[in-house]
């Protein structure tokens, strides 16, 4: 019999076969599409279409929970280490990458990630991108995969890693960031922001960049929060929880917990938040004050985690919060988030920089800014590619304005807490340091002060020279959370 291969490329004589459909990476590669072709968020796709498979029967493509957790996985490695297999498949392509389809690399980096990032075997993992290629690509480009795949699994990822990242003595950036899959603007960014390694580092326990580096490729826990006056720790205990780390409210889940499942979460009573976003609302109620403490204003407060937490922290003080948000939906989300609280809330839908109050009124404000959200790469896998160095001066002048005007709602005496759920210097300190300093030049007798924030937030190490916080999740466990403490004297 003849094995010449026919015109459409089959051997003469091999019957056609049709491709396996295999659901979990035809689920995976369609998430891959969400996020790069509609710039989807990730964690916002995939819950729904993992819903709706494991709905369906399995001889329709349904799909059982450790199919879910494998496409998880699928999807989330393979967005975080993008810019690796990038610079991986381009070594393995015979054009520039920017000349192949955008669904036929995403096929490519979803077999790098099987082949570099995961246990399974390495002909598992070509033949099964082979077969899902030919099943969203078709016949043709399924070749073009098979080609290039066995090119990436002919090295493993630390070799790989020896041969496209220059040595860290020569460019320990560039090295870093192909090594742990950031950006290297990014890499630049953390490390300005972490500054020299800490004692403890320098003695082997941790904390510098290679830490936060790995920590950022890690999923986070899923952490709880027991909205004090309405829902406690124990309610919120079982065999599948840890107590939280720092936080008092805090309960951490085991993996694979499901948070919607437990009464108190449906109910508001309790939410997920990190331990970060948990500790610096506690430090802001907790900062302490001289004279009432009667009036609390959240400035930025969608979609409403933080606002729920001092809702109720006010609630057991008597006090009164406005939550405040420019975005009308997201207010309405804020309001859900108030639900039940059992103090006094009002939501209004206001832009921070306009204030529909009146000023010098507040005892505790809060204003948590729009940012970059470096610090919270572990929740947003793609976050680091969409990101750009740009980004940084389109947020400088509101988080400027925001804070004057947090400074200007807080009464004489009142203090203000300034949050960034992102690490880098120009939208913390350089924020806050502008801020005060046009304060002094300023004539209309406004003036504020930085607090020691460390104190506020007893038991809790490694919070550097302060006054100022910066939280991590290699030294934390929580998103890299951002805290200046400010109280305005006059
Ligand atoms: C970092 S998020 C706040 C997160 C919130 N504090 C929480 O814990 O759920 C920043 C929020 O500020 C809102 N925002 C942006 N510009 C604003 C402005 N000029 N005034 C008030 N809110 C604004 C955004 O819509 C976004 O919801």
């Amino acid at each position: 019999m003849s094995t010449q291969p026919r015109r459409g490329g089959r051997p003469a004589g091999r019957p056609y076969r049709r491709p396996r459909k295999d659901p979990v990476r035809i689920l995976a590669f369609e998430a891959l599409r969400a996020v790069d072709e509609r710039d989807a968020y990730a964690n916002l796709v995939l819950p729904p279409m993992l819903r709706k498979a494991r709905e369906k029967d399995p001889a329709e493509g349904g799909i059982d929970a450790r199919d879910a957790a494998l496409a998880t996985e699928l999807v989330y490695g393979t967005l975080r280490r993008q810019g690796t297999y990038d610079a991986i498949i381009a070594e393995c392509v015979d054009r520039p990458l920017r000349e192949v389809d955008p669904p036929v690399l995403d096929v490519l980096s979803l077999g790098a990630h099987q082949l570099l990032g995961t246990r399974i075997p390495r002909h598992a993992a070509v033949s099964a991108t082979v077969e899902l290629a030919r099943v969203v690509l078709g016949d043709g480009r399924a070749k073009f995969v098979n080609a290039v795949l066995r090119r990436v699994a002919a090295d493993d990822l630390d070799g790989w890693l020896d041969r496209i990242a220059p040595p860290y003595d020569e460019d320990p950036e560039e090295h870093l960031a192909l090594r742990y899959a950031h950006p290297r603007w990014v890499v630049s960014a953390l490390w300005d922001a972490l500054g020299a390694p800490s004692a403890a580092a320098q003695g082997g326990g941790g904390g510098d960049i290679t830490d936060l580096l790995e920590a950022d490729n890690e999923r986070p826990e899923v952490t709880l929060v027991a909205r004090p006056g309405r829902c406690t720790t124990d309610e919120l205990s079982s065999e599948e929880t840890l107590p939280g780390r720092w936080s008092p409210y805090a309960v951490r889940l085991a993996e694979g917990g499901e948070p919607g499942a437990l009464d108190a979460v449906r109910e508001g009573r309790a939410g997920v938040q990190d331990e970060g976003s948990q500790l610096v609302a506690l430090a802001m109620a907790a900062a302490p004050l001289d004279g009432p403490d009667e009036r609390w204003l959240d400035m930025c407060a969608g979609p409403g985690g933080k606002a729920a937490l001092l809702g109720a922290l006010a609630a057991e003080r008597g006090a009164a919060l406005l939550a405040a948000e420019k975005q009308p939906h997201r207010a309405r989300l804020v309001a859900r988030a108030l639900e039940g609280n059992p103090g006094p809330w009002a939501v209004v839908a206001s832009d921070g920089t306009r204030p529909a109050w009146r000023p010098g009124g507040f005892d505790r404000v809060l204003v948590d800014v729009p940012c970059t959200g470096l610090g919270a790469l572990r929740r947003r896998p793609e976050a680091r590619w969409r990101r750009r160095p740009e980004d940084l001066a389109g947020f400088a002048p509101l988080q400027r304005g925001l804070l004057r005007q947090a400074v200007a709602a807080a009464r004489p005496g009142g203090v203000v807490a300034y949050v960034t759920c992102s690490p880098h210097l120009a939208e913390t300190r350089a924020v806050v340091d502008d801020v005060l300093r046009g304060l002094r030049k300023e004539s209309d007798g406004t003036a504020a002060e930085l607090l020691d924030a460390r104190e506020l937030l007893p038991g809790v190490p490694a919070l550097g020279e302060g006054p100022d916080i910066q939280l991590w999740p290699h030294l934390h466990g929580t998103d890299a959370m951002y805290l200046a403490l400010l109280r305005r004297t006059a």
